[in-house]
């Protein structure tokens, strides 16, 4: 590089730092401002996630950015995460209590990951709660006397019979929710061992999600329900959607949301690992697409074995939803053995047909993820 060039670029590098600094300044100012909506919101009740706000502020500032010559995704990316960290931050000022006179909050399991973030939302929101863990059952009476709700969140193995051994004396006052990701024996286990107010809850998250904006919580209704209505309106201001299900149906969905796909990324890691693969290797060659494919599958081994094989384990019924997915792959490579491209390009019009609409939505959604995952090579 010549020295003329090396004297133009570093001038207008400094003018770029002066930006960069001015965006910065401009930040803190921002996150000033959201905290004090924090304030207003905590006092009010109102939840963290504002999806008309978003909307409305969105296309407003997508319109004046095209006014300007900037690209108006542009703007909305930075502002979608400056959003998020207005999530986490208006998390800080806390949460409205919506039920006052409750007493305590009993969380069995609450030393798991997921029973930690209940009981941190709980605690945010001016609830007092008590942890009962595998090692606390001695002094389970005087744990559970006054408290006004019991949440377990166990592994899925044993949640059924603990409810049913351990959980057959709370008053009829008490609300028995869980947290377990089959809902159907979990409801049956808790109304058969309990008389008052039944839930059952499934976060549709890991415990690593930082703010509960924009998650679902699936609702299965037990009995009750005006008694815990209040829990529901909670979870609301937490920011998360509730979406209710039949606790059937919601199993049944499960075993390909959760059992195929998990056990599916079992298989891949498994394959890699016999392959003795080399992954620096294949990163180093990789798309976007397969590094995001990657993550995936490799997320699951920095995780414990014991949840996944609860997940994957927790219905029979999964076993058939697994055992298709194996019939289907087989059959289709007996299209590859016989050299059958044609019945491949049908088979995959087919498929491309079912998805409909969804297909070039899922493609622009992968987009704006692959771009995502492009941003954060570094070297
Ligand atoms: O305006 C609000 O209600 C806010 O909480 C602030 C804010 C933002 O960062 O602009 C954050 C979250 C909401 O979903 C909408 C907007």
């Amino acid at each position: 590089m010549s020295e003329k060039t090396t004297k133009e670029l570093e001038k207008l590098r400094e003018h770029i730092d002066s930006v960069d600094q001015q965006l910065l300044h401009l930040l803190r100012k921002r996150l000033d401002l959201v905290a004090q909506v924090g304030g207003v919101k905590h006092a009010a009740g109102v939840p963290i996630y504002a999806p008309q706000r978003e909307a409305s502020m969105l296309a407003k500032r997508r319109e004046e950015a095209a006014k300007m010559n900037v690209s108006p995704q542009l703007i909305e990316d930075i502002l979608r995460r400056l959003m998020r960290e207005s999530y986490l931050n208006e998390k800080d000022v806390g949460f409205k209590q919506v039920k006052t006179d409750l007493g305590h909050v009993v969380i069995v399991g609450g030393q798991g990951k997921l029973g930690g973030l209940f009981a941190q939302m709980l605690s945010l929101s001016g609830y007092q709660v008590k942890s009962l863990d595998k090692d606390d059952w001695q002094q389970a009476e005087a744990i559970f006397d006054g408290a006004g709700m019991v949440i377990v969140t166990v592994p899925i193995s044993i949640t059924c019979e603990l409810i049913r051994d351990k959980l057959t004396s709370l008053p009829s006052s008490c609300i028995l929710a869980d947290l377990t990701s089959i809902k159907e024996k979990p409801l049956d286990a808790m109304l058969s061992s309990h008389r008052g107010p039944v839930v059952g809850l499934h976060p549709m998250f890991g415990p690593d999600v930082g703010s509960l904006a924009k998650q679902v919580v699936v609702v299965c209704h037990g009995r009750g329900r005006e008694q815990y209505e209040w829990l529901l309106e909670q979870i609301g201001i937490w920011g998360a959607r509730l979406v209710e299900a039949d606790a059937q149906q919601h199993d049944k969905a499960m075993q390909l949301v959760q059992a195929m796909r998990h056990f599916s990324s079992f298989v891949y890691g498994l394959n890699l690992y016999r392959e003795a693969a080399d992954i620096d290797n294949l990163l180093q060659f990789s798309s976007p697409i397969y590094r995001l494919e990657l993550a995936m599958v490799g997320r699951l081994f920095a995780q414990s074995p014991e949840l996944y094989a609860d997940i994957i384990f927790a219905q029979q019924e999964s076993l058939t939803a697994i055992g298709d997915y194996l019939d289907n792959y087989a059959q289709a490579l007996e299209l590859l053995k016989r050299g059958d491209r044609q019945g491949f390009i049908r088979e995959f019009e087919a498929v491309a047909a079912w998805f409909g609409d969804f297909a070039p939505q899922f493609q622009r959604e992968s987009r704006a993820m692959l771009q995502s995952v492009n941003d954060m090579k570094t070297g």
